[in-house]
């Protein structure tokens, strides 16, 4: 993993590779030409817009370059106070550049979007770069992108989470995850209302003690969080909510975690596996009760597609399109989201996205997964017209014509079988498959009301072209084993009704599927006793993985494509299934051939009762999620250092190491999750992350010293349960930004008084980990934001442990302050290190009693010590957060373990 925040903070630099068959790149050396003939063809000759004028802003609306867009992250109260900085200094500011005699036009927010936290700005980055004001602005965007307080997302990216409505407490799968920015809005909304209800659980505490409760802000932020509505009170306040985030793409499902990370969810777990056959997830059963199965309330699959609504950031899209694009993705796709639909609870939701504007990968999929799931007695699709009033769109298309790879247009399956040249439309390779048309309805009711899905045109509100669609699942479903013959069957039936006018309604169901699936004694009706180890209610479905796709490396939305046929009927294709785990961490999906004959899920319940060892694999290993003893030890140790809330569940602490011993770090997790992780792992399932580093193993210097301190991570979460004992208060502005500038600033003689308020507190205080409150106040020198950070009493410092990056983040947000930190452990070294004076390690301490720079120190300035501002810029990963940071850690001014990475088994 790289430097923290490192693709996330690409702001009107230079090109990035992008999906959809090319990028930027060739862009920057030599600029693709916005022409393609076939692509203009195609949606020249659909239908989609309305009369020439229409079709004219469209072309040049794609033709152009796209906005740039983000929102404001995190919690709300806290989105809404980076925000704040945004609309109070940089707007005004940019308000007064002209440009050609006009006033600049500054970023502007998104009427639709919640709260208003998004954002888009116009300006051209030439234009960017000239002008103070905007590059002033520039800055602050890169600098709370690094530390995550803004999420860089196109516009339209942003519409499928707000559709889906997850509430706090849902459990919610995203299925095709990577890179992560929808996953972070999801995260965002299970974790809604969050910290006002635990502010209030506190206050009621207290209350019910006869203590007063901490005096701040709490007033506003119950405002702010909407408690009447959100209903997640059950675990004290925290979230009981869950994601699930996969991604087929191992690397790709790092670049998640990694923007994820900033979010410090205990309630997300990221998997790595194809959504075509995502695994039945088990959940804990008392003793002789049936086995029981995660569902869904929302799930998301924003699917791989072609991409061509992207062709405003990636203009290789003009170079690479072809018809085939999107034919050949159609039937994965359609197999993702019958996916989805089985593994959601009756009344859930699935939000069915692309950023493609071709039917054959949006309405054709959609009619295609509710045939396949039984109709719309089934699968209701919503209709959301109702929702994000403001924003543009346009409806479903319920006609379409297919393009074949000649260019050729077909108005219906029959049409395409009887064409001329059957050399081209018997090639399976083709793609043009009966289900790529509209729908074929066997009666009115059946009629798949297409337009209720969601169109976004480029011209519509200067975006990119992106589909969407709702579905909801009416009752349980058992799907039909994919294949030609459920629609060719419709077909047949419709024949037979215009000859006879009877329509026999059991056709489909009674047919023999092709490939079959309905015959093997582990799917279908006749299966059902012999499933015991798979979810009953899922019908087994007919897979062939995918195979090899090309996936470009983009840290906003980036789709990827296949470049390899795949057949669309899987009918005698061997099987494959990810192979057993006896440690969490399983073989490459390809890794162990299913017998001929049987199902994915058949293959599933093979390889669960395997009880050999794991093979070896190409696929990276994965230290296990082990969670410790409530009554450890390490637990009881830090309970009664910090005087943690015996309230707090000391049953959810967990290690990534396959001792099951807390060794460097111990991270948190919520009860679904870590209930999850305890029941599946062994089974085959690819866990790469879950939970939040909440304490991380310390050397420190006497005996009483708590070797385990409080990350900042994991500090939102155990904060409010940190007795008095442990923290330190602070009101003023001046106080936290001596604080954030220099780090390890000296106790001794009589430099405490420098720290102003918290100075004799810090003289008095004990060595080890504190938090340290900053408190809401109306003051002119105080906070409208209330936050802690973990702070370290070292012998005669303390410090903040809170890497760079975000110390630098909060001077410039908080005092407009953008000068290098000031490391005094390293100015305190340099001074005692005087060549012709050079004293031992001993000497120093001895010399100089109040600095805390000791042998240890000394070896990390020998082994390079800190990182220097130019260091840094230049790109040297940045790990840590103290002085001594990619070197050893002193005795007595610790630093943090990596930041980055954390995900990473100790
Ligand atoms: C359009 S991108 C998803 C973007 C993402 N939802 C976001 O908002 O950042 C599609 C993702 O699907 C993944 N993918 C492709 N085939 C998949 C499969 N069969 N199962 C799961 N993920 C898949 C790709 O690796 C890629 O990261």
């Amino acid at each position: 993993m790289g430097r923290r925040g490192g693709k996330r903070g690409n702001w009107g630099g230079k090109g990035r590779r992008g999906g959809g068959g090319g990028g930027q790149r060739a862009a920057n050396y030599d600029p693709i030409e916005k022409k393609n003939e076939l692509f203009e063809k195609y949606y020249g000759e659909l239908g989609l817009f309305d009369g020439p004028e229409d079709v004219e802003a469209f072309w040049t609306a794609l033709r152009r370059e796209l906005p740039n867009s983000f929102r404001f992250a995190g919690s709300k109260g806290h989105a809404l106070t980076v925000q704040e900085r945004l609309v109070s200094h940089y707007i005004p500011e940019i308000k007064t550049v002209e440009l050609d005699g006009q006033l600049a036009e500054p970023p502007k927010q998104l009427p639709w979007y919640p709260e208003n936290l998004a954002w888009e700005m116009k300006t051209p980055k030439n234009v960017v770069r000239r002008y103070a004001p905007f590059a002033s602005f520039q800055k602050f965007l890169v600098s709370e992108t690094s530390v995550g307080n803004i999420s860089r997302q196109e516009v339209v990216s942003m519409i499928p989470p707000l559709l889906l409505d997850v509430r706090p407490g849902m459990t919610v799968l995203d299925l095709c995850a990577a890179p992560g920015s929808k996953s972070a809005q999801l995260i965002e909304m299970i974790h809604g209302g969050e910290e006002a209800r635990v502010r209030k659980v506190m206050k009621d505490i207290a209350k019910e003690e006869g203590r007063e409760a901490s005096p701040d802000g709490i007033e506003a932020a119950l405002e702010q969080s909407q408690l009447e509505k959100e209903d997640d009170w059950s675990d004290d306040g925290r979230p009981t909510g869950l994601l699930i985030a996969n991604d087929v793409d191992y690397k790709r499902a790092h670049m998640l975690i990694h923007q994820a990370k900033r979010l410090n969810s205990a309630n997300l777990i990221v998997t790595n596996h194809d959504a075509t056959m995502f695994p039945s997830i088990q959940l804990p059963s008392a003793p002789g009760q049936s086995q029981r199965y995660l569902k869904y309330d929302r799930i998301l699959a924003d699917v791989p597609c072609s991409g061509d609504g992207t062709a405003r950031k990636n203009p290789g899209v003009w170079r690479d399109w072809i018809p085939a694009n999107g034919l050949g993705l159609h039937t994965m796709q359609a197999r993702i989201l019958v996916r989805a639909l089985q593994m959601l609870k009756v009344g859930g939701r699935v939000v069915y996205s692309t950023c493609s504007m071709n039917p054959v990968e949006n309405e054709a999929v959609v009619a295609h997964a509710i045939e396949r799931c039984g109709g719309l007695q089934k699968v209701e699709l919503v209709d959301c017209s109702d929702q994000l009033p403001e924003l543009k769109r346009r409806p479903g298309l319920t006609d379409w014509k297919v393009m074949d790879r000649n260019g050729e247009f077909w108005g219906s399956w029959e049409e395409y079988e009887k064409g001329d040249d059957v050399s081209t439309t018997k090639d399976t390779k083709n793609k043009v498959i009966p289900e790529v048309f509209p729908p074929v309805d066997s009666s009115p009711e059946d009629k798949v009301p297409l337009e209720r899905c969601v169109r976004l045109y480029p011209h519509l509100q200067d975006t990119g072209g992106f589909f969407v669609a709702v579905l909801e699942k009416k009752s349980e479903i058992r799907a039909l084993p994919e294949g030609r013959h459920n629609r060719v069957a419709l077909l047949e039936q419709q024949k037979k009704k215009a000859i006879d006018g009877t329509a026999s309604e059991k056709a489909v169901k009674e047919e023999e599927p092709a490939n079959g699936a309905a015959t093997s004694p582990l799917n279908g009706d006749r299966a059902s006793t012999k499933r015991t180890l798979e979810d009953p209610s899922e019908t087994v479905q007919d897979e062939t993985p995918p195979k090899k796709q090309r996936v470009e490396e983009e840290p906003s939305d980036v789709r990827t494509e296949k470049t390899e046929e795949q057949p669309t009927v899987a009918t005698e294709a061997p099987i494959k299934a990810p192979a057993a785990s006896t440690n969490g961490h399983a073989a490459p999906e390809d890794s162990k051939p299913t017998p001929a004959g049987l199902t994915g899920t058949a293959s599933a319940i093979l390889k669960s009762q395997d009880t050999r060892p794991p093979r070896k694999s190409n696929q990276p290993f994965e230290e296990p999620f082990i969670y410790i003893s409530p009554h450890h030890a390490v637990v009881d140790e830090v309970y009664e250092f910090y005087h943690i809330a015996a309230r707090f569940p000391r049953t959810r602490f967990m290690v990534r190491n396959a001792t099951g011993e807390p060794a460097k770090s111990i991270y948190y997790t919520s009860q679904l999750a870590k209930d999850i992780l305890s029941e599946n792992q062994g089974r085959g399932m690819k866990f790469v992350h879950c939970g939040v580093k909440m304490f991380q193993k310390q050397d420190a210097q006497g005996r009483d010293v708590c070797r385990w301190r409080i990350q900042s991570e994991g500090l939102p979460i155990i904060d409010a349960w940190v007795g008095e004992e442990r923290v330190v208060r602070l009101y003023h502005r001046e106080t936290l930004r001596k604080l954030l500038k220099e780090m390890f600033p000296t106790l001794g003689g009589e430099k405490w008084r420098e720290l102003g308020e918290i100075g004799e507190k810090a003289r008095d205080m004990s060595m080890g980990c504190f938090v340290l409150r900053v408190e809401q106040s109306e003051e002119e020198d105080g906070f409208q934001e209330r936050m802690a950070i973990p702070l370290w009493r070292s012998i005669n410092s303390i410090n903040l442990m809170l890497p760079k990056e975000d110390r630098k983040a909060m001077l410039l947000r908080l005092y407009n302050d953008d000068s290098p930190l000031i490391d005094l452990s390293k100015e305190r070294y340099n001074q005692i290190n005087k060549p012709e004076d050079s004293p031992s390690p001993i000497d120093v301490d001895a010399a100089d009693p109040a600095t805390d720079v000791g042998a240890d120190e000394k070896n990390a300035d020998a082994k390079g010590g800190a990182l220097s501002e130019d260091e840094e810029d230049g790109g040297v990963p940045l790990k840590g957060c103290g002085a001594s940071e990619s070197a050893s850690i002193p005795a007595t001014e610790p630093s943090s373990a990596p930041d980055v990475g954390e995900n990473q088994p100790e």
